[in-house]
């Protein structure tokens, strides 16, 4: 791996008494899109989460272990929690608009950045919406609630929305998993896309899904990362058995 951005190292997650992540190591690559997949309960979420501290959220939730960006720890000092978030966005599974227009869903994280001026804002809605694909479909309609448009039109709004905080990571969490297949490509091929700018790592219960976008992926189970390679590696020839038979559908 030629330019790492996470470093994980001997990470171990605990909600209360009950460990959900056991002893992980792995290095996540810049400008590439890393896939988490594993059966449901696995910690794939929870891994995911850990990358921008929204675990810290959680009542109980207990980060042993080291996780470095672009060689800053995450858990120790490193990175201000605020700037984390500012750098690693996220994209839930459920599209999550603000009830607001689509115009302000987009200029609102700048906003309170401290951005005001009308043209600089109009510049990076634009810009943010262009590059999510969605400009074109919207352009007539800045000032219309965001809720009325489409499933996959919100999550692209929501992408746009996590790019106007111009972060160097995007995590999504099952981003199409509401999706029609349509809007399910749009998304894929968006995020194939956004790769050259960002660092994606997306979650995913869809074995095709991550055999198409992404370069890495990571096989969970149980709480641990049973194996991490190149994708085409791990689906077609995966060195641990559970890999394969949980590629090949024999259980999950
Ligand atoms: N807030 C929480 N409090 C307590 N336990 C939790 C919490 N969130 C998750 N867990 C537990 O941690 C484990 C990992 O959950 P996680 O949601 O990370 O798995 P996942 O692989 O993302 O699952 P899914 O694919 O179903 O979303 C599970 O056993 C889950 O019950």
């Amino acid at each position: 791996m030629e330019n790492v951005i996470f470093d994980v190292k001997n990470l171990n997650l605990f909600y209360g008494e009950k460990q959900a992540l056991i002893d992980l190591n792995m290095q996540i690559e810049k400008n590439a899109i890393t896939a988490l997949i594993g059966p449901s309960g696995c910690g794939k979420s929870t891994f995911l989460r850990c990358l921008n501290r929204m675990n810290d959220l959680i009542d109980g939730c207990r980060v042993e272990g080291d996780i470095r960006m672009e060689g800053k720890d995450i858990y120790k000092g490193g990175w201000n929690v605020v700037d984390l978030r500012t750098h690693v966005g996220m994209v839930f599974q459920k599209p999550n608009p603000f009830p607001m227009s689509i115009y302000d869903n987009i200029a609102y994280g700048p906003r309170c950045q401290g951005i005001k001026d009308k043209k600089t804002l109009n510049q990076i809605v634009e810009q943010s919406l262009q590059r999510a694909a969605l400009w074109e479909e919207v352009k007539d309609r800045l000032k219309d609630s965001a809720y009325g448009l489409s499933g996959g039109q919100q999550q692209r709004l929501c992408i746009a929305r996590a790019i106007a905080m111009e972060p160097e990571v995007i995590l999504m969490d099952e981003p199409t998993s509401a999706l029609d297949p349509i809007s399910t490509n749009k998304i894929e091929e968006l995020a194939t896309e956004l790769k050259n700018d960002y660092t994606i790592v997306i979650v995913t219960h869809n074995m095709q899904q991550a055999a198409r976008v992404s370069d890495y992926t990571a096989f969970f189970l149980l709480g641990e990362m049973v194996e991490f390679d190149k994708t085409s590696v791990i689906f077609q020839n995966p060195s641990d058995k559970r890999t394969e038979d949980y590629i090949t559908g024999r259980f999950g």
